[in-house]
């Protein structure tokens, strides 16, 4: 689902956030220091679009791009592409020539920068003469880069980050820029403490804005969240979407166990322990790259966060079932549903695009998973390709808004819309109602989401119960699970057979996992 996160930061910054109690963010790639540069750099594109910063017949003298320009190139990509963050910087990394240390400041700017974009624009649009709206894209975030540096990060001395950004801005454009970017950046430096986000929050009328200007978040969202879990978990959410996220790992259990995992680990320099979420997780605590490892490439282990570990853990599969994953790509739930049958029986893994289909077969092959059959085609029209009451077990882990993953996308919050839930709560309603006849009597359908918003998760599975009477909640998850999310508190009171869980709870992605069993007639 989400890509991989590896690896802590080498430059291990403390920054403000770390004195309110937060983590340093982790790297989000493979240390790129040792890679050669491919292609273009982050840096010869800039200069490219920027329009003349080298004329046509001039020879090329490539320099190396610099932290904050690879940062910069992948702040414009992500907005203008609306691409996902990870991706973005983790293939900038590659091309990029960075230490390890650089690579790390590369990556807390991307993330920091989309993370706090709204106390960001807050503080750059009282000192824009004309607003922010007529920005070059590019100068808008360069702006907002040294922005979070001169906001949020600690172990930059202030001028470094000014004199970078000028020294960009002149390599990119002309003189008015230049001298825009710095006057901008020095007024901000002089009202740096009116213009932090603690003081816009104080000012703020409603409690959904204090939230959404303390934390950064777009107001709609955080009503929504108050709406749905109260005011101090809305807030708590809103934190723990700024965290760094976990790095962790799903041990395949034919091949090893979570001790012969972390052993293995630490053997490579990364340090890690069992995961308080997921009976099958191990998570990294400090070192490199977790896809860079021999264990996942001889199939040990899958990259994968603790909440969405626990989708297959909660279906229950059993060996010799026949089961169906309905929106299967990358294979991540498909392969821990086969790992669980002790690979014995038949999961079909489907997904609508072709080109995924592929993805499902590596992992199966990496895993030695031979009862994966990788198939493509529209979940909504599963039910007339298959013969009803067919399948032991049915997965829908259902496309949607993603709002569980801020953490490790935050350009989500920036990229969602109220609309958007409700185009995207109506397919899955279509999807879960055209599969649901797939299950057998006395079989399991189970419906999960890495998304927190009700409309998604809770209020789609009670509108499901009404028009299936056929169908019930299934309270009966694996004991070890439940007494898991009890002690954290993501379980209170009598467990019905849905969680939800969220990024406060453990630190985790926030998911929706609701197990559901159809009565024998
Ligand atoms: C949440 S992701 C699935 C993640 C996957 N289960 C895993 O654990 O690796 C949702 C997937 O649904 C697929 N998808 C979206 N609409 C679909 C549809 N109508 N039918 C089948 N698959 C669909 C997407 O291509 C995407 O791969």
């Amino acid at each position: 689902m989400s890509g991989p996160t590896e690896g802590n930061n080498g430059s291990a910054l403390r920054n403000k956030a770390k004195r309110q109690g937060e983590q340093p963010r982790q790297q989000n790639a493979s240390p790129a220091g040792t890679k050669k540069r491919a292609g273009h750099t982050a840096q010869s594109a800039g200069a490219k679009k920027a329009g003349g910063a080298q004329s046509a017949a001039a020879p090329r003298v490539q320099r190396p791009a610099t932290a904050r320009e690879v940062a910069l190139e992948a702040l414009v990509k992500i907005e203008r592409e609306e691409a996902f963050s990870n991706l973005v910087l983790n293939s900038a990394l590659q091309h990029a020539e960075l230490s390890r240390a650089d690579a790390g400041l590369a990556t807390e700017l991307v993330y920091g920068t989309l993370q706090r974009r709204l106390s960001l624009d807050h503080a750059l649009s009282a000192l824009a003469a004309k607003g922010l709206g007529k920005l070059e894209p590019w100068v808008l975030q360069l702006l907002r880069l040294s922005a979070y540096q001169l906001l949020f990060l600690d172990r930059i001395p202030a001028h470094a980050a000014v004199n970078e950004a000028v020294a960009i801005a002149k390599r990119r454009g002309h003189s008015g820029i230049s001298g825009m970017v710095n006057g901008m950046l020095r007024n901000l430096l002089r009202r740096r403490d009116e213009l932090a986000p603690e003081a816009a929050a104080e000012s703020a009328a409603r409690p959904a804005l204090r939230i959404a200007l303390r934390h950064s978040y777009p107001e709609w969202l955080v009503a929504r969240w108050i709406a749905a879990y109260g005011e101090a978990a809305a807030e708590q959410i809103c934190a723990a979407g700024n965290a760094p996220p976990h790095a962790s790992i799903r041990v395949n259990r034919l091949r090893a166990t979570r001790e012969e995992a972390i052993a293995i680990l630490a053997e490579s320099g990364i340090e890690a322990a069992k995961s308080a979420v997921s009976p099958a997780g191990v998570v990294a605590q400090r070192g490199g790259s977790l896809a860079d490892t021999i264990g996942f490439r001889d199939g040990r282990w899958t990259i994968q966060d603790e909440s969405s570990m626990l989708v297959a853990q909660a279906a229950r599969p059993a060996a010799g079932m026949t089961v169906l994953d309905c929106c299967a790509a990358p294979g991540g739930k498909t392969t821990h549903l086969a790992e669980l049958m002790g690979n014995e029986g038949r999961v079909i893994a489907n997904d609508v695009h072709p080109h995924k289909q592929a993805l499902i077969e590596q992992q199966a092959e990496r895993l030695g998973l031979t009862c994966v059959e990788a198939v493509t085609g529209d979940a909504a029209e599963l039910g007339e390709r298959y013969s009803s009451e067919s399948f032991d077990l049915v997965l829908l882990d259902a496309p949607c808004s993603g709002l569980g993953v801020i953490a490790r996308k935050p350009e989500i919050k920036w990229t969602k819309s109220e609309g958007d839930i409700r185009e995207i709560a109506a397919i899955q309603k279509k999807l879960i109602n055209g599969v649901a006849g797939l299950v057998k009597p006395d079989g399991r359908l189970v419906y999960s989401t890495c998304t927190i918003d009700r409309d998604e998760n809770d209020r789609q599975i009670s509108q499901f119960l009404k028009d299936h009477p056929e169908y019930t909640l299934d309270a009966e998850w694996p004991a070890e699970l439940l007494e898991s999310l009890r002690s954290a508190g993501a379980v209170q009171g009598e467990f019905t057979g849905a969680l939800q869980l969220l990024p406060n709870h453990f630190g985790s992605d926030g998911f929706y996992i609701a197990t559901l069993r159809k009565r024998t007639v």
